[in-house]
């Protein structure tokens, strides 16, 4: 099926691989079958070579090229007209891909609140059936930022040899207990809501709209806030942050359901690339990948040291950071150097 973009002029189709082999999750759980929504952008070229796989982050979707306008598209650093590009939503996710309102096909009814726990890990292998699926036997660069940065550490370890490039923006390789923390206060907010625990689309929605309020301010920084919220008038009430904030809470609460983001932030808790694998120095150091490792000068939630590690561990590493004021969000908003960055690393490959 090919659409075209409202966002660019370029080829697109959207697809839904519908897994009937079983997936075996690190719970021990098992998901008999699951759906992946995918968007992809170009055409791969005769040697297969120019395959980009993008992994979005918590509350992203499948069409990288409208939330990454900025990279992709035409005349943009990953062109369609160059390579093929693709997106799949997360598992878990309510963008088109199997999550917590869609059918457990062992009742027959939704899962609700039974969804199982997903691991970075597992939400690794689910991409990788999609990548069998689809007859992909080379990506030539794995991209994403913040948890899609921690799934594509994970997937990036277990293609080996199959993967060119790796670039992990604003990540870890490890959950630290401050992520944790912010992920659990944000579960307190939603258990908060008296219809937390109903079986419906809209339980939880009030509980996640300060879930996101909370998760905004660790998403920015007080720079940020200070240049776009400061008051410009006197005042002892009626905040421009505080409307801001709730404004935010309410855009997030539209598009998204609180059991998702309970998954997915459960899903980034989890994240450790060095679980069972002897600590994550030495997991790194099994990423056979080349590895571009961007942080945030002002990130507060995934430290730059934290990226800077990644580069410093693996075998082939580089540690680029951005300079902004825009906080962790920067790797969604900073086009410029980010494609300065990407720019740089290829050449050097040279
Ligand atoms: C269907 C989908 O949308 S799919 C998912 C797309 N999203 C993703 O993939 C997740 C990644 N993207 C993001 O997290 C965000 O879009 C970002 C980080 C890129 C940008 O965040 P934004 O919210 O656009 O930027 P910012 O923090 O500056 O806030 C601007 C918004 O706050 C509003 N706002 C700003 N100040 C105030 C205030 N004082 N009071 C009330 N509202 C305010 C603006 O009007 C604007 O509203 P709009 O989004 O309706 O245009
Ligand atoms: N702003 C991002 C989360 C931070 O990575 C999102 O909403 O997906």
């Amino acid at each position: 099926m090919n659409l075209t973009s409202q966002y660019a002029d370029l080829t697109m189709a959207k697809e839904v691989f519908h897994s009937t082999e079983p997936l075996q999750l690190e719970s021990g759980e098992v998901l008999r079958k699951f759906d992946l929504a995918y968007t992809t952008y170009g055409q791969m070229n005769a040697k297969k070579s120019n395959v980009i796989w993008v992994v979005h982050a918590l509350t992203g979707d499948s069409n990288a090229a409208e939330w990454w306008n900025g990279l992709i598209g035409e005349d943009k650093f990953f062109d369609p007209g160059r390579h093929f590009i693709i997106c799949a939503n997360l598992l878990g996710s309510c963008y088109g891909s199997t999550h917590p309102f869609s059918e457990n096909p062992d009742t027959g009814i939704p899962y609700f609140y039974d969804f199982p726990q997903v691991t970075t890990r597992d939400l690794a292998a689910s991409l990788e059936r999609l990548r069998q699926h689809l007859g992909i036997e080379r990506i030539q660069t794995l991209i994403g930022g913040s948890l899609g940065g921690q799934v594509c550490l994970e997937w990036a370890l277990t293609l080996g040899q199959k993967l060119d490039n790796a670039v992990i923006l604003a990540s870890t390789a490890k959950t630290s207990p401050w992520v944790i923390g912010f992920n659990e206060t944000q579960r307190m907010a939603i258990e908060s809501d008296c219809t937390w625990g109903e079986c419906h689309e809209l339980a939880g929605s009030k509980g996640l709209e300060t879930a996101r309020a909370i998760a905004m301010l660790t998403y920015r920084h007080p720079d940020d806030l200070l240049i776009k919220q400061s008051e410009r008038e006197e005042k002892t009430d009626g905040f421009r942050a505080s409307s801001y904030l709730r404004y935010q809470g309410k855009k997030l609460a539209k598009r998204f359901n609180a059991l998702s983001y309970w998954t997915l932030s459960k899903a980034m808790d989890s994240h450790d690339l060095g679980r069972g694998r002897g600590g994550v120095e030495i997991a790194l150091g099994k990423i056979e990948a080349k590895v571009l490792s961007i942080g945030v000068n002002s990130d507060l939630l995934f430290l730059s040291s934290e990226c800077q590690f990644i580069s410093q561990k693996v075998k082939r590493g580089t540690y680029k950071e951005i300079k902004s004021t825009a906080g962790h969000d920067a790797f969604l908003i900073e086009f410029e150097q980010l494609a300065y960055f990407l720019q740089s690393f290829y050449l050097e490959q040279r």
